[in-house]
């Protein structure tokens, strides 16, 4: 994915954001949609769009920033929200750890390596699992219905679920079973395999655009407060926990090089998807969002690692255009 040398690449003569969407569009057919989620294969690989959101409701938008597309693992950041918000931290730490893994998002390995199996964090999908399991309610529905409303507070509508996409991974999730029946087996995962499934591929296939997960971002920015709506919509403890998961896990096994080279808290999914949260600390005079602001990105060819191989690119730019990295 990303290294210094994706930066000679770049045309010398881009000067603003839909520029560096075309260039950067181009780069595509380096990656390829996600072929283990038989409906993600389909969509159109040379898509790439980018919205950019300030507290002051400042936008900058370019490219397909509106096509939908499913939220897949961008999910696990909100969903390990909803459970902290409902059971406080400790209960949730209790049940996955903080700690990177280094490994790809659905490696089994280390559960077996570390007993008694406690996932390594919730942003790989052992540790994602485990979180779906906890949410509050009874029945799957109750539970994803906590992720629903959280969604409508921080974006402001109900998503919907894209059934297809769910169908199609639901019935190819050996991987994502394997690892639910470990979880079972170690007493890591506290309800049946497959209502568990249901709730975390049914996350997985809530359907947003750019915009969507640009505010997300934007609200973790501001350590939970949503400076549109005006309202604290989660605790800064929490909001700082998800930021420093998103910072050494959020890109699994490339998330050292995307913090050495980005340095900005992100999330990608296999459909493409990228929420950044910029806090406000930037001291670059030309940044037009001095206050910190969410990115969204949505480009699908992905790389070997699981994110959009254009998508890391443009963010790796705007970052440097801007200087963001937060180290
Ligand atoms: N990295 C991802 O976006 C993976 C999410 C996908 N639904 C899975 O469980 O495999």
């Amino acid at each position: 994915m990303i290294d210094d040398s994706s930066i000679q690449k770049e045309n010398q003569n881009m000067n603003n954001i839909d520029d560096w969407v075309a260039h950067y569009r181009t780069f595509s057919k380096e990656g390829k949609n996600a072929s283990y989620i038989p409906a993600l294969e389909k969509v159109n690989s040379s898509n790439l769009g980018i919205s950019i959101i300030g507290p002051d409701g400042t936008m900058i938008k370019s490219g397909d920033w509106n096509v939908p597309f499913t939220l897949q693992s961008i999910s696990k950041v909100i969903s390990f929200i909803a459970a902290c918000m409902h059971h406080g931290i400790p209960y949730v730490l209790d049940r996955v750890d903080l700690e990177p893994t280094g490994d790809p998002f659905n490696s089994i390995i280390r559960l077996e390596m570390h007993k008694p199996g406690k996932p390594f964090n919730p942003m790989i999908n052992a540790g994602a699992i485990t979180v779906s399991a906890i949410l509050p309610g009874q029945t799957p529905q109750e539970k994803l219905e906590s992720i629903y409303l959280l969604m409508e507070k921080m974006v402001g509508k109900r998503p919907s679920l894209n059934e297809e996409v769910f169908v199609s991974e639901w019935q190819t999730a050996n991987r994502n079973r394997a690892l639910a029946y470990y979880l079972k087996e170690t007493g890591y995962l506290e309800i049946e395999v497959e209502e568990a499934l249901e709730v975390y591929l049914k996350q997985c296939s809530l359907e947003v655009t750019t915009e969507d997960i640009a505010i997300i971002g934007l609200i973790l920015a501001q350590d939970g407060y949503h400076p549109i709506r005006k309202e604290q919509v989660l605790p800064k403890e929490v909001a700082r926990l998800a930021k420093s998961l998103m910072l050494t896990c959020g890109v699994y096994n490339a998330s050292g090089k995307f913090a050495a080279y980005i340095g900005i808290p992100a999330k990608t999914g296999v459909s493409g998807g990228i929420m950044s949260a910029v806090p406000p600390r930037v001291r670059n005079e030309e940044f037009p969002f001095q206050e910190g602001c969410g990115i969204g990105i949505y480009g699908p060819a992905i790389d070997e690692y699981g994110s959009s191989v254009a998508g890391v690119m443009l963010l790796k730019k705007i970052a440097d255009t801007w200087d963001l990295s937060i180290f």
